[in-house]
């Protein structure tokens, strides 16, 4: 009873799935404009709910009632790959929520240097010097192996990133696992346990990508936890920690090297940071370079701000001055802003019934997902230009690029909003401010090109980029 209207179909069983599959940003539109902040559709042979505006505040206000973990297992069966850890679990999401808090974002001033360094290092790798200029397809790739460097040095330590094996296994892990989500939920139309089958058969025929980083993973750490263990011994109180995620896995109470598979569990603890932190941040420093790519007089701007702000320093920059740089924070929160997916953030009904204060009300298990374009688009909270490119919206508007806000829900919200958004964000900005003070970008085309659509989503355009040296 009382349930948000359901759109009408007519083809029974295929429901509203090639509307949404293949005309998402008009279809979920008109079905707004009709039926308004909650709506039911009918895809993949289950009934999907979709929350705009107030409906998605109160879902992250009461964000216990909805389950996010069960969402990304239907999508990337993580417990069937990560089997020591159980992927992601409601335990091990608190965990993992207060490790990217403390380890990532609690500790910038010991972090960023570590970027700064390694972002340059990685820069000169992957792009080195384009006084000839280098035409790149599908950018996302290059920027990813970039940013996999730094993070990983996060995460493992300087001894053990040094091994480029892992700091490419890192990289890579997610677009791995990502493989698999490509496998569409046609299946759910006969029953969602068939799709579950056929996602994991690659699995049952002995495919699963992670163990190959496990592989890699075991060989680069094990020499580096057993030495520190020899350290932690020998040199007992004056034992100096490493700053890195490793040693803090060491510090857990239930780390015991000698148990069996002890590590392992470690390791696929370590695999989901590597999955929450380099892909994300990749992905956001690859749409803003496309962004940045077809429009000369923003990068011109940036530059000036980049210039002033590296002068004062010498090149070696605090968290202070990245913050300083308020065009570039920005331009960077406008890219998030027009990520371009239409739906976003699926989560699952856990109690029995949830009831929003309009008196509509959803049953237990189901489906429900954002409709996040008219969030980040809304004209009530951007003013009428909001659907514009405008890369300095937000300066001087005390909003910057991690403040989460009902009509900035690129990191969610509530209680569960991304603790790792400082971090990212931060690393984002310093990849960026290195970027337009050595290179410049273009389009091949000349125009800023679309992104790569599946369905409802959007990922970094895969067209050319050329990059040249900056004179
Ligand atoms: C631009 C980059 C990033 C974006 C867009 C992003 C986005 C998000 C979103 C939307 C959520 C909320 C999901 C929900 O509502 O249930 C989230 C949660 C989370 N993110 Fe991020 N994230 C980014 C970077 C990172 C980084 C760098 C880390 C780790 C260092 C990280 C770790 C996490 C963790 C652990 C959670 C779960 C929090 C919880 O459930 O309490 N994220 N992220």
């Amino acid at each position: 009873e009382n349930e948000p209207p359901l759109v009408p179909y007519t083809i029974p069983i295929i429901g509203h799935t090639f509307s949404y599959f293949f005309n998402a940003k008009k279809f979920i539109k008109e079905c707004r404009e009709e039926y308004g902040d909650a709506f039911s559709i009918y895809v993949f042979g289950n009934i999907m709910t979709v929350l705009s505006n107030e409906a998605v505040s109160e879902m992250f206000r009461n964000h216990d009632d909805f389950d996010f973990i069960k969402a990304i297992h239907e999508d990337i069966p993580l417990h069937k790959f990560l089997i020591y850890n159980g992927g992601m679990t409601e335990e091990g999401n608190i965990f993992n929520a207060k490790t990217a808090r403390e380890q990532f974002s609690g500790k910038l001033d010991i972090n960023m240097p570590v970027v700064q360094k390694y972002l340059e290092i990685g820069m000169n790798k992957m792009l080195g010097d384009c006084s000839v200029p280098k035409t790149i397809y599908n950018a996302w790739f290059t920027i990813n192996e970039i940013i996999a460097l730094p993070v990983t040095n996060i995460l493992v330590g300087e001894e053990a990133a040094a091994h480029d094996d892992i700091v490419k296994s890192f990289g890579i892990l997610a677009f791995d696992m990502g493989h698999l989500l490509v496998i569409p939920p046609i299946f759910c139309f006969i029953h969602q346990k068939l799709h579950d089958f056929v996602a994991t058969l690659p699995i049952r025929f002995g495919y699963n990508p992670v163990r190959y980083h496990r592989r890699i993973a075991m060989k680069r750490l094990r020499p580096v936890v057993e030495k520190r263990l020899r350290e932690r011994k020998k040199l007992g109180d004056n034992y100096k920690s490493y700053n890195d995620l490793l040693d803090f896995y060491m510090d857990q109470p239930n780390f015991d090297y000698s148990k069996p598979y002890n590590f392992h569990y470690h390791v696929d603890n370590l695999f989901i940071m590597v999955f929450a932190s380099i892909h994300t941040t990749s992905r956001t420093a690859a749409v803003a370079l496309y962004d940045m790519a077809a429009r000369p007089e923003l990068v011109e701007e940036l530059y000036e701000e980049a210039v002033k702000v590296d002068k004062e320093r010498n090149g070696q920059l605090t968290v202070a001055d990245v913050k300083k740089m308020i065009k570039l924070d920005s331009f960077v929160k406008e890219t998030l802003r027009h990520n371009d997916n239409i739906t976003a953030l699926p989560h699952y009904v856990k109690p029995e019934s949830f009831t929003f204060s309009s008196g509509l009300t959803i049953p237990k298990g189901r489906k429900i997902i954002t409709y996040i374009e008219d969030v980040l688009m809304s004209k009530e909270n951007y003013g009428e230009d909001a659907e514009e490119f405008k890369p300095f919206r937000f300066v001087d508007q005390d909003s910057p690029a991690t403040k989460v806000e009902r009509s900035y829900i690129i990191f969610g919200g509530g209680r569960h909003a991304c603790p790792g958004r400082f971090f990212a964000i931060n690393e984002t900005k310093l990849f960026l401010h290195k970027f337009i003070l050595r290179y410049k970008v273009t389009t091949q085309s000349g125009k800023v090109e679309d992104k790569f659509r599946i369905g409802p989503f959007a990922l970094p355009s895969r067209k050319a980029l050329v990059f040249e040296n900056r004179v």
